[in-house]
């Protein structure tokens, strides 16, 4: 993936310096995490509503096995946004499930890494290429139970260092009174054990935004349902899963939450992310990386290329 050139405001600037000619693109970086076979593969395709992921004829979508990023253009309400996706490996095939977080906290913190080193070079670009992840989705199974310790360890873990937004996976399968139900056990779960996720009633800055990040802390985890497949209801085409009983619209928020989702991550929230990305999450790392030098090693503070 090209790395992606913006300022911290979340601007990414594209062009040339011979053409003179900048364009300035709204952009977003997510990561997609949980068990295999939760539909992480099929929300990509969902959030880009077209088939980016390739999936051999007949064979369905492939298991993922190495973290792939995929990045479109995308048109939100009149403007080019440039949306990128890292779809990783589903978990949960080990008997031993131990550090399966590891790989997922790596790559972030890599991303930290690389934008700290440009940052505090002498001669530093005017736009740092920024690849750093502004939220981390992560799908919770439809067990319609408790969070398993997992669950709690994996989100526990990736929420001090990302935006963390839990979902339940393939809601389809709950009931409404069951998605209710559960939903409102995974709060509680998430409360008792101090764990923190977006949006983070301690760091709303004046009444307004509490109030309206407590309508999305009401709905959270969305329970969501993905696919890839388009289908014909009432003349219209939608994004849909066709069942025996009828069409399950996904962009229809009376049968799931994608929309909500999608809002939330590209739209009503983007810029919330990307502040929490970059004055919390990434000052956080910056803090410690850079006190571990003074400590360990002060010269190489001087030379960003022996961090
Ligand atoms: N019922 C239902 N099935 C879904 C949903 N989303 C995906 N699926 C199906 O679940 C299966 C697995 O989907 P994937 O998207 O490959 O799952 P994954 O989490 O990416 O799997 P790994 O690559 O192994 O990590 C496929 O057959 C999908 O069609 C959903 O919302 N509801």
């Amino acid at each position: 993936m090209p790395p992606v050139l913006c300022d911290h405001s979340g601007s990414q600037v594209m062009g040339s310096i011979t053409s003179m000619k900048w364009i300035v693109m709204i952009f977003s970086i997510l990561i997609i995490a949980g068990q295999s076979g939760l539909g992480k593969s099929t929300l990509v395709n969902t959030l880009f509503k077209s088939k980016v992921i390739r999936k051999a004829p007949g064979a369905g979508i492939p298991k993922t096995l190495e973290m792939k990023a995929v990045s479109q253009v995308i048109e939100e309400r009149g403007m080019e946004m440039r949306l990128t996706v890292i779809d990783t490996p589903g978990f949960g095939d080990q008997i031993n499930n131990q550090n399966c977080w590891d790989p997922i906290i790596k790559y972030i913190n890599e991303q930290y890494e690389k934008y700290l080193r440009e940052e505090i070079l002498v001669n530093r670009k005017r736009r740092i290429p920024d690849s750093r992840i502004h939220s981390c989705i992560y799908f919770i199974p439809p067990t319609g139970h408790w969070l398993r310790p997992l669950d709690l360890e994996f989100m526990k873990r990736l929420g001090r260092i990302v935006n963390v937004v839990p979902v339940i996976a393939k809601a389809d399968t709950l009931t409404l009174e069951e998605r209710e139900e559960f939903k409102q056990r995974i709060r509680s779960d998430l409360q008792t054990h101090g764990i923190s996720v977006y949006p983070q009633p301690e760091l709303d800055e004046d009444p307004t935004e509490a109030l309206l990040n407590d309508k999305i802390r009401d709905k959270i985890p969305f329970a969501v349902v993905g696919t890839d497949e388009e289908h014909q209801v009432n003349g219209r085409r939608v994004l849909g899963r066709k069942t025996k009983w009828g069409i399950i619209e996904v962009e229809n928020s009376s049968h799931c939450e994608f929309a909500d989702l999608r809002d939330l991550l590209i739209r009503s929230n983007l810029q919330d992310l990307k502040d929490i990305t970059h004055n919390i999450h990434y000052e956080s790392y910056r803090v410690g990386r850079l006190n571990e030098k003074m400590n360990g090693a002060p010269s190489q503070l001087k030379d960003p290329s022996g961090l």
